[in-house]
């Protein structure tokens, strides 16, 4: 074994700069091994790309800058792949070899990173999700929020509507929130459930004053349909809340409103916000007194309620008022507290993209909800067990559910002698009665209120202490909507007469 091949045997796999050394790689012979092959590629190549710029020539073209800068591209390339070549002997490497080597190797090296980083990331998300039991489908869904300043720094949201979430002590986003928001924010069409209770409110709020960005007068850009008149109005209270000193002009469709806008039609150019209940808006609609083809979010609260069996009006109003609103830029975001296979299959149907999240397990009560089973024997068994409660001394307000507007009237002659403050809504009884019944629920001057299915959606009542289920509600869903009304206290518990 010569001195050259000790050289190769123990530089095998070496990389040569023939550029800087190339008189120490004439002298260990290294030139002439690789030279052969590299030059005569290279000489090939060149040799070539000179023919044809010729003929080209020839026929009185030339070729354009771009062609020839791919051409030598390519040529480049050749040479680097065939000096990188890997020989049993030293490796000839120019420096623009090796620089382009070392990019390609970079490159590779940045997708790896990239691709592990992605991973992590997702990981990450994951847990997040399992940790709120956020159920998620639908394809690139943005990934959720942990905290409300997230949603400034991210999506823009004004800074006064944080403020006035702080000043309301909301800082943490619930787990609704927390995906549905983001998801709200870039635009997607949703389908949302999650308990009553739970944020639902502010989920699609927040978003809705962040698209809106300021008051302009152009017309209802953002339209809320709730099933009733009360949650309408908290929904609206709620806006007025978080929107105080942006100015956004946010209104409800009540009579009195409807009334003055009878005589001023065009009022409706300097809302932003409208909420209202299908109902009256159809009316509206109906007349030609109302223009929604402004609006660029349509938010339906309670959909399940909207599409219940037996409620095929609310449909027709609901199908009118998403023709209304004709705007091409129009999403739509549904939210309920259970999961009908309807509005399911509705929502799969008629939105663009749809995305839907869930929380928890679909059509369960919330955990918060301390619930108990009593046995009470006979139909006057009903009537000693909650007169037993009442003597045992409870904690008010105590909602009491009914199975009929009878019964209701019922039972609160049984109870009107108690000793309590009672009183009793259902569908009979106007507006007015309905609107003080609640004020004074509210405000803790009635302590136990009887009420049919009517309120047994979507109101809230802070700070119900029990829920009584007098009468077995007609459904599972049912049961969760009344007990609900008392998970928004988020504690106490929810009776049931057997
Ligand atoms: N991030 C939050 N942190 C603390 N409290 C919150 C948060 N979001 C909402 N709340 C409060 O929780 C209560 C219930 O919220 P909300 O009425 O929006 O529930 P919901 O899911 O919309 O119920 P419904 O099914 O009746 O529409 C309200 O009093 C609201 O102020």
């Amino acid at each position: 074994m010569d001195a050259f091949d000790l050289f190769r045997k123990l530089g095998a796999g070496a990389k040569f700069d023939f550029k800087r050394f190339g008189k120490d790689a004439e002298r260990f012979k290294v030139m002439r091994m690789m030279s052969n092959i590299s030059l005569f590629v290279f000489s090939e190549a060149e040799e070539k790309q000179d023919e044809e710029v010729e003929v080209d020539a020839a026929a009185g073209k030339r070729k354009r800058p771009d062609e020839e800068k791919t051409a030598k591209k390519k040529k480049k390339d050749t040479q680097a792949e065939v000096a990188c070549e890997e020989t049993e002997g030293i490796l000839w490497t120019s420096s623009a070899d090796r620089k382009s080597k070392g990019l390609k190797e970079g490159r590779d090296r940045d997708k790896t990173s990239m691709k592990r980083l992605q991973h992590l990331h997702q990981e990450k998300v994951n847990r997040v999700r399992m940790q709120h039991r956020i159920n998620v489908h639908g394809c690139d869904v943005p990934d959720p929020v942990c905290t409300f300043s997230e949603l400034q720094s991210e999506y823009d949201l004004n800074p006064r509507v944080l403020q006035n979430l702080s000043a309301a002590g909301l800082t943490i986003p619930t787990p609704i929130q927390m995906q549905a928001i983001p998801l709200m924010m870039h635009g997607r069409e949703l389908l949302a459930c999650a308990p009553t209770g739970s944020g639902k409110t502010l989920a699609f709020c927040l978003p809705l004053l962040t698209h809106l960005k300021q008051p302009a007068n152009l017309g209802i850009r953002a339209l809320v349909i709730s099933p009733t008149r009360e949650l309408a109005s908290q929904t609206h209270r709620e806006l007025v809340r978080l929107s105080e000193g942006v100015g956004f002009r946010v209104h409800i469709l009540d009579k009195a409103s409807m009334a003055a806008r009878k005589h001023v039609p065009s009022s409706h150019k300097k809302s932003d916000i409208l909420i209202s209940t299908p109902n009256r808006l159809v009316f509206l609609l109906k007349q030609d007194a109302i223009d929604l083809s402004s609006v660029e979010w349509l938010v339906v609260d309670e959909s399940d309620k909207l599409f219940e069996d037996g409620r095929s009006g609310f449909r027709e109003q609901l199908a009118a008022v998403f023709q209304a609103c004709s705007s091409p830029r129009v999403r739509r975001a549904l939210y309920s507290a259970t999961c009908a296979p309807d509005v399911e299959q509705w929502c799969r149907l008629n939105l663009d993209n749809l995305v839907s999240v869930n929380i928890g397990h679909r059509n369960s009560a919330v955990e918060t909800v301390e619930q108990e089973l009593l046995f009470v024997g006979t139909e006057n068994g009903k009537l000693l067990a909650v007169r037993d409660i009442i003597k045992k001394g409870f904690l008010p307000p105590m909602l009491v559910f009914v199975q009929s507007i009878d019964r209701a009237r019922e039972l609160f002659h049984e109870l009107v002698y108690e000793g309590i403050n009672v009183d009793i809504i259902h569908a009979d009884r106007t507006q007015q009665q309905r609107d003080n019944v609640i004020s004074s629920f509210r405000s803790g001057d009635i302590w136990v209120l009887i009420c049919t299915a009517l309120l047994a959606r979507g109101i809230d009542f802070k700070g119900v202490n029990l829920v009584l289920n007098y009468d077995f509600p007609t459904s599972a869903v049912e049961y969760i909507h009344r007990i609900e009304q008392q998970c928004k206290n988020k504690g106490g518990g929810g009776g049931q007469c057997k």
